[in-house]
């Protein structure tokens, strides 16, 4: 199964592209071994019992979580790293404002001598994998090169991988088809000299998490944590794909899909952005608490979306496991989360290990007595420390989610009927405000704001601009991010567009409460959005679009005053003519590539405003 590295030429495919690349990764980084990823669960279990040897995964009691794994990163490696992300265009501009950039014959050049000899000690693994379905009119094929064990596990567990994959990149390419895939490289940057211990999790102080658009390639250097290491997933699914989508007229977005059924029957497709530990994959999974509702996930945080034949917007999730934040997940907020992960077959980071061989975060049921902190420290509920980082995560197989829709197996994906963008903010913004036409949606989108969470190192619970949830993933300028959806709205039929919407679960009352409980009790808002798509729900017009009418939300049964529900959905013409100038210094940033008819919307909305 493994090789020497000098004896690549047995590498088991017959694509000499990717033959030529593996021999050439090897050749500069200089691993002990190579391994070609199978995805079989003989595989599995080596890679799970070699990271046990090595002290990175502590396995968890098999009665409580079957085949599932403990692992406590480096305390410094934890999070997205946005500050050390780069998108490496060919010219400045295509990079835009939002961006690092460097040139790329630059960047390269400081890369090629960190991944030189990178790999020393370490077994370098080779994991063809598909983002999206293999079934796809064109498969959206990637390989990625990591010296992690960690990583190869966790990518068996997020995307489609395996010996099956690299035969259908080899039928496709014998039937003469064009097979392209993504390189995508990976190093934990840290290589083991002769006779030297590893050490439970390899990093680097040096981090590099890098996107060359033009050639759709990926770098990724010094971390092993998820969005900067897993790289189907933020650099591949949402950075490279963003540029595909541009280029081939699709989009890749940061959205969760979830399908929703009426009482009736009805079914309806909802994909729905929010940054960072906002609340995706809550929604995705949604328990609703208004009787006959029900929801089935498809996809927790990344959508694919193109027109399809018939005119409407067709998303599907490339992913195939939940990179989900623990914190706050328990029976109560996400019973369908507690139901996928207790199956098993999951891995857990940066949380608390129980003494039973359990794990535990904040927020779960049943505090254990003692615990060992994420930090490897003695943790009591008495402590003043967190057990579990506040981006602590569960990686796990999104097949074994109760509720996950049959669609989810269909590649020609789902037809969206409403995007919802959300963020995180205290004030100002309403529970809900349905855009009046898609320009004003993408204006919506384009402005959206959220204060900034542990899901990216740096200053969190601070008000930023993140368009469309995307403000890291876009991997062009946003400027041309923003046109991109313009001429989406202004070249397809606008009534089979899905209808835009802009919600907020996180506004506080003047005790710094939740205004609106959120979780199962956002199934009233899903309600109404599906209503007013059906002309059914009322409304009142505001000067930033509709928000429901106090009568139109069903509050049926809720613990909540009209008083609450009033601030909830109340438009302060005050706190919104103060977001104004933020608004106008963020488009300005754009200078000539922001799309004109979004100045036009800022104008519209100041003149209602003033009105
Ligand atoms: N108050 C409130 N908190 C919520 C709600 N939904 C989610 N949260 C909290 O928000 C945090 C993150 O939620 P997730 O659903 O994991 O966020 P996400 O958008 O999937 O995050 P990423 O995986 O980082 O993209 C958790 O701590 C949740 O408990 C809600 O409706 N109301
Ligand atoms: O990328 C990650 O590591 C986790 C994630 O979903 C996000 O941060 O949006
Ligand atoms: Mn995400």
């Amino acid at each position: 199964m493994t090789a020497d590295a000098t004896t690549a030429p047995t590498a088991p495919t017959t694509l000499t592209e990717l033959r030529s690349w593996v021999e050439e990764v090897a050749a500069l980084a200089k691993p002990r071994d190579i391994h070609w990823c199978t995805g079989s669960d003989e595989e599995w279990s080596e890679l799970t019992d070699a990271l046990v040897a090595t002290g990175t995964f502590v396995k968890l009691d098999e009665a409580k979580k079957p085949n599932s794994f403990y692992a406590a990163s480096d305390p410094t490696d934890v999070a997205r790293v946005e500050d050390r992300t780069y998108i490496c265009s060919v010219d400045e501009k295509d990079c835009g404002p939002t961006n690092n950039w460097m040139a790329p014959a630059e960047m390269k050049a400081i890369m090629r001598k960190l991944y030189d000899g990178c790999m020393a000690g370490r077994t370098m693994y080779v994991i063809p994998f598909v983002m999206g379905h293999l079934e796809a009119e064109k498969p959206m094929f990637g390989v990625e090169i990591t010296d992690s064990a960690y990583v190869t596990a966790s990518m068996r567990v997020m995307a489609r991988m395996g010996t099956h994959v690299l035969r259908r990149m080899e039928e496709l390419k014998d039937a003469g088809e064009e097979v392209a895939w993504v390189p995508a490289l990976h190093s934990v940057g840290m290589p083991l000299v002769e006779g030297q211990a590893d050490v439970k999790w390899p990093c680097n102080d040096t981090k590099y998490i890098v996107q060359f658009p033009e050639e759709r390639m990926i770098w990724s250097y010094g971390s092993g944590y998820g969005g900067n290491a897993l790289l189907g997933k933020k650099c591949y699914a949402l950075r490279i794909a963003s540029v595909m989508a541009r280029d081939e007229g699709w989009l890749a977005e940061h959205m969760l899909i979830l399908k929703l059924t009426s009482p009736q029957g009805v079914t309806k497709y909802v994909a729905a952005a929010f940054p960072s530990a906002c609340g995706k994959t809550n929604l995705a999974m949604l328990a609703p608490t208004i009787p006959g509702w029900k929801v089935e996930s498809i996809g927790d945080d990344i959508a694919w979306m193109r027109i399809g034949e018939d005119g409407r917007l067709w998303a599907v999730n490339p992913e195939y496991g939940f990179f989900g934040v623990a914190p706050g997940t328990n029976e109560h907020t996400n019973p369908n989360a507690m139901k996928t992960i207790n199956i098993g077959n999951s891995v857990f980071t940066n949380v608390a290990l129980t003494e039973d061989g359990d794990v535990w975060w904040e927020g779960l049921e049943n505090p254990p007595a003692h615990a060992t902190s994420w930090k490897g420290e003695p943790w009591t509920p008495e402590s003043e420390e967190l057990s579990s980082h506040p981006n602590s995560r569960y990686c796990t197989p999104i097949k074994q989610c109760p509720i996950l829709a049959d669609e989810y197996d269909d590649p020609r994906g789902v037809p969206i009927d409403a995007i919802l963008f959300g963020g995180r903010r205290k004030t100002t913004i309403p529970l809900v405000t349905e855009a009046r036409d898609w320009v004003h949606g993408t204006f919506m989108g384009a402005t959206l704001s959220s204060e900034t969470t542990a899901a990216a190192t740096g200053a969190v619970g601070v008000v930023r601009r993140d368009p469309m949830a995307m403000l890291p993933f876009i991997g062009y300028n946003a400027g041309d991010y923003f046109n991109h959806w313009i001429t989406v709205g202004k070249d397809n039929d606008a009534a089979k567009l899905p209808k835009i919407f802009y919600v907020n679960w996180f506004r506080r009352d003047d005790e710094g409460g939740f205004l609106w409980p959120g979780f199962g009790e956002n199934s009233r808002v899903l309600k109404w959005v599906i209503e007013r798509i059906d002309g059914q729900a009322e409304a009142v017009e505001t000067p930033i679009g509709h928000v429901p009418t106090p009568e139109s939300l069903d509050i049926e049964g809720l613990d909540l005053t009209p008083e609450q529900v009033a601030q909830a959905l109340a438009v302060d013409v005050e706190e919104w003519k103060a977001e104004i100038p933020g608004i106008t210094e963020w488009f300005e940033k754009f200078g000539e590539q922001l799309p004109t008819v979004l100045w036009t919307e800022l104008d519209g909305l100041k003149a209602r405003l003033d009105a």
